[in-house]
């Protein structure tokens, strides 16, 4: 094949190996760094996913808390959760996984959680020194994607970069990662009237949509970095992106694989913002 693998498992663990030597060091000064993940129901990818999560919280040295509740867990018990959460000193990240049942507001869930521990970059506050380029924690999936593109060694600066999906978790942030990186930027998305035009174009493409197949090889510019966030089943229930992997695979020159590509590199930067919290709290201590 062409396209040469971008190894999102292997990248995870380089950086995950500096992740835990980091977390030994805060360990050492009174500091373990600790993540608290809330499940709220009972959705079983939800459950997969935090499972995960706290297991990578145990392989580098971290604290973690998993708290589950019932689907009918109300809006207010979760916010005084959140609310404990915030002041306690062994927490320095709070993820509250998400989707959340209907009746809660996740806006108000996410806006509730403090800042400093907002190691999911999902806040308001958060989106805004994303966009103004001040220090604060980047979401996690398009903080890994641009780790991800890093690998290449193709510097971005003047390249055309397509972000495919426009959500407040992916695309948007994605794009303004892309733009800080000096790349001149374009989000497509459900109303773009050619999706193609605009890809044939991209020296990257990302693609976060939720829809298998969305990129095939026609759509794409050959020697282009292609990044795959989709998390989507094929007929045969096998997990696969957003991208047609066997096709674009022999036009691109770097291609991430689904599963091992985003995935893992999504809570590679989840635990490296959560060290990054207990290095600042620690930092602000001294
Ligand atoms: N507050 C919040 N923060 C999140 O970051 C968040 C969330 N809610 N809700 C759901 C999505 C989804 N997500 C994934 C993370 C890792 C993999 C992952 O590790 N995937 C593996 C495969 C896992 C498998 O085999 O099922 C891979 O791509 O190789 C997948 C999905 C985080 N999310």
């Amino acid at each position: 094949m062409p396209a040469q693998l971008i190894d999102g498992v292997l990248l995870s663990k380089q950086l995950r190996e500096d992740i835990a030597a980091r977390a030994a060091k805060l360990t050492a000064a009174g500091k373990q760094p600790g993540l608290a993940v809330i499940l709220v129901g009972e959705d079983p990818a939800s459950q997969v996913y935090v499972r995960n999560k706290v297991k990578a919280c145990g392989d580098v040295g971290f604290h973690s808390v998993l708290e589950k509740y019932e689907a009918d867990l109300s809006e207010a018990a979760l916010l005084d959760r959140i609310a404990a959460l915030n002041v306690d000193p062994a927490i320095h990240g709070i993820l509250v996984q998400m989707p959340l049942p209907k009746h809660i507001d996740p806006s108000k869930v996410i806006e509730a959680i403090s800042t400093a521990k907002d190691v999911d970059g999902y806040s308001v506050l958060s989106a805004g020194e994303l966009m103004t380029g001040l220090e604060g924690f980047r979401p996690c999936t398009p903080y890994g994607c641009m780790k991800l593109i890093e690998t290449t060694g193709i510097d971005l600066r003047g390249k055309h970069a397509v972000v495919i999906g426009r959500s407040n978790t992916v695309g948007k942030p994605m794009g303004m990662l892309l733009l800080q990186a000096n790349a001149t930027v374009t989000i497509c998305h459900s109303a773009t009237a050619d999706l193609g035009y605009h890809t044939r174009q991209a020296d990257v493409i990302v693609a976060a949509v939720g829809r298998r197949n969305t990129l095939t090889a026609d759509m794409v510019k050959p020697g282009a970095i292609v990044i795959d966030v989709g998390m989507n089943r094929d007929d045969a229930g096998k997990l696969c992106g957003d991208v047609d992997f066997d096709g674009v695979k022999e036009v691109a020159a770097h291609i991430t694989p689904v599963p091992g590509g985003v995935g893992p590199m999504t809570i590679t930067m989840l635990l490296q913002n959560t060290v990054e919290s207990a290095e600042r709290e620690l930092a602000k201590q001294r």
